[in-house]
């Protein structure tokens, strides 16, 4: 009989076809010289990353501070260009671009950043924030519905529409900021440390609206954390980066059972106590037997 610690395995994916693909990516910067005669070595932050993210799963991309993970996101987000290597979403290649010729790309794919007090304009009503993204990328939508539908989503009524960032709590920025993500009603949610910043309570909250969210509309997430144990809570597949590499990437019950990499037994070291039932799919007497 199978595991009940055993979430959707990798094969699984496999099944349906790949949503965003990235192949063969690498990136380098250079070092500040030593001395002003000799060119800075050069370093590599990206070293030939292949990946395959599919239709609605959600995916933890964790690693140590410095191994690559923003610049593996914000290549997927095509704000950055790599030296060399591809990303294709549905077989479309995607580069950095103009607005105008990335549109389809950005309404498919969106972005949830960390910190929304300095992402959200303070100038902007919630209504005006939430709607701006469905006329910059041309959605034939009506935005003022549109905007409420996001806001529900996230649990935040009618009335928030016409409050201003400095009016909103910590936890409710945040959820605004993912009703901004999702009301293009994208297929894919891009997420740097989306969590970070937000007190323990507000975290399961913002938790369960990531997973209500993914659950309820098909939408995949892959999101960037230094915390294994909130990616344990959301993710069913982990990503772990080490050195600019993919060096474990993996259902997260397998990964937290089975560390592979030196650098994912230090990440599962790090974390001091794991929350009961944090892992997708299992019970508790099993995630303590784990930690
Ligand atoms: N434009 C740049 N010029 C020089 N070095 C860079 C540049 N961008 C990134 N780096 C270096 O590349 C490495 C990877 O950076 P990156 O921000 O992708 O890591 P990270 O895993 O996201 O780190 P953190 O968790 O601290 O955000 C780091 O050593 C960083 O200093």
């Amino acid at each position: 009989m199978p595991s009940p610690l055993l979430p959707i395995e990798r094969a699984a994916f496999n099944s349906s076809e790949a949503f965003l693909c990235t192949h063969g990516l690498n990136k380098s910067v250079s070092l500040p010289r030593e001395v002003f005669w000799r060119a800075g070595e050069r370093k590599r932050i990206m070293h030939d990353i292949d990946l395959s993210l599919y239709p609605g799963e959600r995916v933890g991309l964790v690693g140590v501070s410095g191994s690559g993970k923003t610049t593996l996101l914000r290549s997927l987000l095509a704000l950055e260009a790599p030296d060399s290597g591809s990303i294709t979403c549905q077989h479309r290649p995607v580069r950095p671009a103009s607005t105008a010729q990335l549109r389809w790309y950005r309404r498919a794919v969106q972005y949830i950043p960390q910190d929304p007090a300095s992402s959200l304009d303070p100038r902007m009503s919630v209504r005006a924030l939430v709607s701006e993204p469905l006329i910059r990328l041309h959605v034939d939508c009506d935005p003022d519905e549109r905007a409420r539908e996001a806001l529900a989503q996230v649990g935040l009524d009618a009335p928030f529409l016409d409050r201003q960032p400095h009016q909103l709590s910590g936890g409710q920025a945040q959820r605004v900021a993912i009703a901004r993500a999702i009301a293009t009603r994208p297929r894919f949610l891009l997420a740097d440390e989306p969590l970070s910043g937000l007190d323990l309570p507000v975290r399961a909250q913002v938790i369960k609206v990531l997973k209500n969210l993914c659950d309820e509309n098909g939408t995949g997430l892959l999101m960037v954390s230094h915390d294994l144990s909130v990616v344990a809570q959301l993710c069913q597949r982990t990503l772990v980066m080490h050195d600019g590499n993919i060096v474990e990437d993996r259902p997260t019950a397998g990964l937290w059972r089975t560390p592979r990499h030196p650098a994912t037994w230090a990440l599962i070291n790090a974390v001091s106590q794991l929350p009961k039932c944090a892992l997708p799919d299992c019970n508790a007497a099993e995630v303590e037997a784990l930690v």
